[in-house]
This record gives structure tokens, sequence and C-alpha cells, in this order.
């Protein structure tokens, strides 16, 4: 068996990212990776504004003003947000101005309305600014026109929508989204809405990974559940191998009769690169390559715990690499304080779900309740981290600090 490290460099080894690109809306960017670097024709702010509501002013016009000895000036017009300014300020002049609003030829500063009061047609301004600029948002000032705005391979969020509405880019170049087929194999399978006949389990293992996979903005093909029929499994997987990037197949690779998934791989050709793995749970995990349609097939092993902890250890990595993020692709661990007691046989790298919490400015983890076990998942729900144990660690006493893996979804 191989280690963790060695699992992840070769599979990571293996990803090719997505070239392929379109060209989307907007308002369709939410979760997709930008395939361009993104530039913008207009500088921001696009021109000078007010930062306050109050006056525009010459700086040198104001700059004695103390409320014993204030200046008068001549209020010569109003500029809300939205207006272009139509009157030039001479010395001895003001324009009434509202936050966001353009500034007026002839004025270099900003006075709060607070620092004024107002008579008739004239303002008194009771205080002087520091300098210059007070309160102005020059144009240009965060951004230059022409300059890169942002970078390909970056992840689009509510800022980069943001950034990317406030530059005009109402259609977007991005990376197609990978395409992920899900399988689950077993004679004892049924689906959620199926009747459970003695000896029976429900399916969990096809919602699960395809929750996962439309997390990380990937499409999940689900190609449903396959019997343990060596034909029926040929069949299913040679589909799910020529209809996506990347198939999760769950079940069927550890060493029992019926576990046919790594033989009928090298059957269809499959190179295989990964056939388990010094961890736990996931040690039955089976990497396989397909070179005739760059296709990475990963048998994940059926416990739905199993399934899960590979996918987040070991595909999340992997999928972010092939959708095109330039960056971040391996998985986060921080230090936390274990609030139970953690063992481990300390031969494979050893997971525990559960729950990292921020306690008074302390991270800490809370083990999922019940039984660690692979094939219960029942504890599995609230679970946002993963405590890990390296090999060699057997025992973690409570209140000892603990490396927590946090990017599970
Ligand atoms: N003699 C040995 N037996 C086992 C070993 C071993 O090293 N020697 N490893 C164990 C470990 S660890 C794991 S993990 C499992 C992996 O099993 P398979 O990948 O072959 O999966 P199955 O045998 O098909 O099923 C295992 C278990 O998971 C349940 N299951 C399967 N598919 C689903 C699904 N889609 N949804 C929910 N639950 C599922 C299945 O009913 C079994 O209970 O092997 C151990 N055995
Ligand atoms: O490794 Mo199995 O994946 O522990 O239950
Ligand atoms: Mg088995």
């Amino acid at each position: 068996m191989i280690s963790v490290a060695e699992a992840e460099s070769i599979i990571l080894n293996l990803v090719t990212p997505i070239k392929d690109t379109e060209i989307i809306s907007l308002e369709d960017s939410l979760g997709r990776i930008l395939a361009e670097t993104v530039t913008s024709q207009l500088d921001f702010p696009y021109w000078d504004n007010s930062a306050m509501d109050g006056y525009a002013v010459k700086f040198e016009d104001v700059a004695q003003s103390t409320p014993e000895s204030p200046t008068i000036l001549e209020i010569i017009e109003e500029i809300p947000a939205g207006i272009n300014p139509q009157k030039s300020l001479q010395s001895g002049q003001a324009s009434r101005i509202f936050t966001g609003a353009m500034l007026p030829r002839g004025a270099d500063t900003i006075i709060m309305q607070e620092n004024t009061e107002k008579k008739d047609n004239q303002v008194v301004i009771l205080s002087s600014p520091d300098s210059p600029q007070t309160f102005v948002r020059k144009q240009g000032e965060y951004y230059q026109a022409g300059s890169s705005l942002l970078s390909p391979g970056i992840l689009i969020n509510a800022p980069e929508i943001a950034v990317l509405a406030t530059a005009q880019c109402s259609t977007i170049r991005v990376y197609r989204r990978p395409r992920v087929a899900i399988l689950s194999t077993g004679d004892e399978l049924v689906t959620p809405s199926q009747p459970l006949q003695p000896g029976q389990i429900v399916d969990s293992n096809q919602y699960a990974l395809a929750a996962f996979v439309s997390r990380l903005g990937a499409i999940p093909i689900k190609l449903g559940i396959v019997p343990d029929d060596k034909n029926q499994l040929l069949e299913k997987m040679k589909e799910a191998i020529n209809c996506a990037d990347f198939v999760l197949s769950t079940g069927g690779v550890s060493v029992g009769d019926y576990d046919y998934i790594e033989q009928l791989l090298s059957e269809l050709g499959g190179e295989i690169l990964i056939n388990g793995i010094a961890v736990t749970p996931g040690k039955p995990l089976t990497v396989v390559k397909f070179t005739n349609n760059d296709c990475v097939y990963f048998g994940i092993p059926g416990n739905p715990v199993s399934a899960l902890v590979s996918c987040w250890r070991f595909v999340q990595p992997a999928i972010r690499k092939l959708s095109g993020l330039s960056a971040d692709w391996y998985p986060k661990f921080i230090k936390a304080k274990s609030c139970q007691t953690l063992r481990s046989r300390g031969q494979r790298e050893t997971y525990f779900w559960g729950q990292l919490q921020l306690v008074d400015n302390h991270y800490e983890f809370e083990l999922a309740p019940g039984t660690q076990s692979s094939a219960n998942l029942i504890n599995l729900a609230g679970t946002n981290a993963l405590a890990m144990l390296p090999v060699g660690t057997t025992n973690i006493n409570s209140g000892e600090e603990v490396l927590v893996m946090f990017n599970v979804i």
C-alpha cells in the first residue's frame, strides 16, 4: 500500500486541466472558473467623486476655517449622484454634493455636512480639512483601464461577480464544467424509493457523491445502480468512461468474490496506478488511467463513510485541478484542540469525522457522536471537518492538538 501523500501526488499528476471554454452570461457565472484575463476599458472609480454628503470646495478657500473663524462660500449648484455637474467652481464658491456624485470642475476637496451650516444660498465651513483631496475618490485610484482586472483560473463567487459587473463584463469566458459519471455497484442496492427486502441496503452513495460533485461546480452524471454482474458492469463502466472526464464508482474494490471492479478495469485497458492506500477509512481506493480518452476512473470503496472520505481527501483536489482552477487544489489543514481522545492503530493515516468550531478564539474539533465506523453514515450529518492522525500516531488525548482538514463539503 502506498502513503496518502504518494497517492495524492499520483492522482494530481494524472489530471490534465480542462482546456475547452465557453462564453456564458454574468448571471450564470457563479461557481465557474474564469478562462481569460479580464480587463476593462473603464477606470475605477470611473470619475472623481465624493465620498461624503457635503460640499465640494477649493481647498485653498477653506484651509484656515475654524468654528471661531469660519469660511462662508456661495452655493452655486446641487449635484446628486448620477448627474453631470454643469458649473465650474470659482474661488469663494461651493457646490452641494452627495455621496457618489461626480466632482465639479474646479473642486478638489469635500467638506462633510456635519462640519458646515447652511444659510440660504450660502454654506458656513466650520473646520479645515487636513489636505486637498479629502473625501475625494479619484478617477482610476482603485484600477486603471487596460490593466489586468481578474486572472484566468480563479473561482467566480460573489466578490468576483461584483468586479465583473462593475467592469460591465456581461459575458465571460469560463472553462466548461467537468463531467463526472457516478455509478453504484452491488446486488444488495435499491433506490431510496424502492421497498427494502431482507438483506438489501439503500444506495446512499449515488446521492452523496452527486451532491459532492455538484458542490465542486462539476456536472454529476448519475448512471444508477449496477448489480455485481461482470457483463452488466463492463457495459456500464464503458459507458461511464466514454461520457465523462472522471468516473466515480462505489463498491466492488475489495477482495470479496463479487468485487470485480479492478479486474474489469484491466480488461477495459486501464492502467491501474493505485489499488490500496495506507488510509482509513478508504483503504481499497483504486485509481485507473485510460490513455485513449484521458478519463480517470476512481474505484471508490462501498462503505458510505469510506466513499465520502475518499472523495474529500483524494477526488476533491483532482476535480479542482481538472476544472481549471490555477491554485488551491489541496486539502486545507489547521491545528485544533481535540475535544475527545482519538485512537488509531498507527499503521494507516486515520481520519475521524466531526465538527470544527471556533470557541473563545481557538479552534476545537468535536468528534461526531456514536460509532466511528465506515458503515455508520448516520452520524455523518453536520460533519464539516476531518481530524487526522498520521502514521505512527496512536493516540491524541482529549485537550491535545490535532490536525484537522476543514474543506469538507
Ligand atoms: N477480507 C477483507 N474484507 C474487506 C477488506 C479487506 O481488506 N479484507 N476491506 C474492507 C474495507 S476497509 C472496505 S472500505 C470495504 C470495501 O468494500 P467494496 O468497495 O468492495 O464494497 P462492497 O463490498 O461492494 O460494499 C462494502 C459495504 O458498503 C455497502 N455499500 C456498497 N455500495 C453502497 C452504496 N452505493 N450505498 C450505500 N452502501 C453501500 C455495502 O452494502 C457493504 O456493506 O471492504 C471491506 N472488506
Ligand atoms: O477503509 Mo474501509 O474504507 O475502512 O471501511
Ligand atoms: Mg466488497
